[in-house]
C-alpha cells in the first residue's frame, strides 16, 4: 500500500472546529498513514497579517488535535522560513523528503479551490501532490463556478478517495458533505467583542473552537482589544 501523508495547511489564527472536521473528513476518506498540521508563517494573501504569533498557534494547534482520531505532526517549516509562504516550495521540499512514491494530499476548503489560481506557480502544484477539498458554506465546489482556468484543470483529475489515496500527485477528491459554518475571522470578531456578544446575535466563542483553546486564548489574553 502507498505511504499516504495527509497535509492541512492554514493560518489557525485561532484553529477552530472547521479545521478539525476537514481533517477528520479526510482522515476517515483517505486513511492516511500520517497527517501533518502546517502552520503558515507569512500568508502572504493575508494582507492584515496575522494577530496571534506563532508560538500560540502551534499551541493552539496542540490543544485541538489532542483528541483527534490520528494524532497530527505538527511541521513548523513554513514558520521557521523567513520568507512569505508559498506552498509550492514547502511541497517540493516535503516530496524531496518522502520520495517519488508516497502519496501526499493537500488538503483545503472550497474557498481555496475558488482562489487557487491566484497561488504561486500553481499549476505546478498538481506534479507535487494530490488535492483533498472540502465544502464550506458560502464557498462552491462546482465546476460551473469556479474560475473557469481552475475548473479546466480539476476536470481530467477528478477522483475518489481510493484513487487519490494510492496516487502520488496530480488527482483532486472533492467532499461534498462538510457543512461547517465557521471562520476565524467570525471567531476574532466574536472574541473581541467578548461579553457584548452575548448581547448580539453573533455565536458565542465557544460553539465555535475547542474549550481548551477557549482556555489557552483566555489564559493568554490573545484577541483583545
Ligand atoms: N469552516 C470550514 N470548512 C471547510 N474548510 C475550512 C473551514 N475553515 C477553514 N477551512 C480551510 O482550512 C484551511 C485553513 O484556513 P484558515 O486558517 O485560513 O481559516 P479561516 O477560517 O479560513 O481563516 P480566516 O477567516 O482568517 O480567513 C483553508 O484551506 C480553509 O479553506
Ligand atoms: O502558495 C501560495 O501562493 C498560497 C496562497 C494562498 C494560500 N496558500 C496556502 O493555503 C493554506 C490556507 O491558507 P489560509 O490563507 O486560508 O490560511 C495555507 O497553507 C497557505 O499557505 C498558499
Amino acid at each position: 500500500m502507498t505511504h499516504c501523508v495527509a497535509l492541512l495547511g492554514g493560518s489557525f489564527d485561532p484553529v477552530h472546529h472547521g479545521h478539525v472536521a476537514l481533517a477528520d473528513l479526510f482522515v476517515h476518506l483517505l486513511h492516511p498513514d500520517e497527517l501533518r498540521i502546517m502552520p503558515a508563517g507569512q500568508p502572504w494573501q493575508k494582507k492584515a497579517g496575522l494577530e496571534a504569533g506563532a508560538a500560540d498557534r502551534v499551541a493552539m494547534l496542540k490543544l485541538a488535535f489532542e483528541d483527534a482520531a490520528i494524532k497530527p505532526r505538527i511541521d513548523t517549516r513554513e514558520i521557521e522560513r523567513d520568507t512569505p509562504t508559498y506552498t509550492v516550495e514547502t511541497l517540493r521540499e516535503l516530496r524531496a523528503e518522502l520520495g517519488p512514491d508516497a502519496s501526499i494530499v493537500f488538503l483545503m476548503g472550497a474557498d481555496q479551490l475558488q482562489k487557487l489560481d491566484s497561488w504561486v506557480d500553481w499549476q505546478d502544484l498538481f506534479g507535487l501532490a494530490n488535492f483533498g477539498v472540502a465544502a464550506r458554506p458560502g464557498y462552491e465546489l462546482d465546476a460551473a463556478f469556479l474560475p473557469p482556468a481552475v475548473a479546466r484543470e480539476l476536470a481530467p483529475r477528478l477522483a475518489t478517495p481510493e484513487e487519490v489515496r494510492e496516487s502520488k500527485a496530480g488527482r483532486v477528491c472533492l467532499a461534498h458533505t462538510l457543512a461547517v459554518d465557521i471562520s476565524a475571522t467570525e471567531l476574532r470578531a466574536a472574541l473581541h467583542a467578548g461579553a457584548a456578544a452575548d448581547a448580539t446575535e453573533r455565536k458565542k466563542p465557544g460553539a465555535l473552537l475547542a474549550p481548551q483553546v477557549l482556555d489557552y486564548i483566555q489564559q493568554h489574553n490573545l484577541y483583545k482589544s
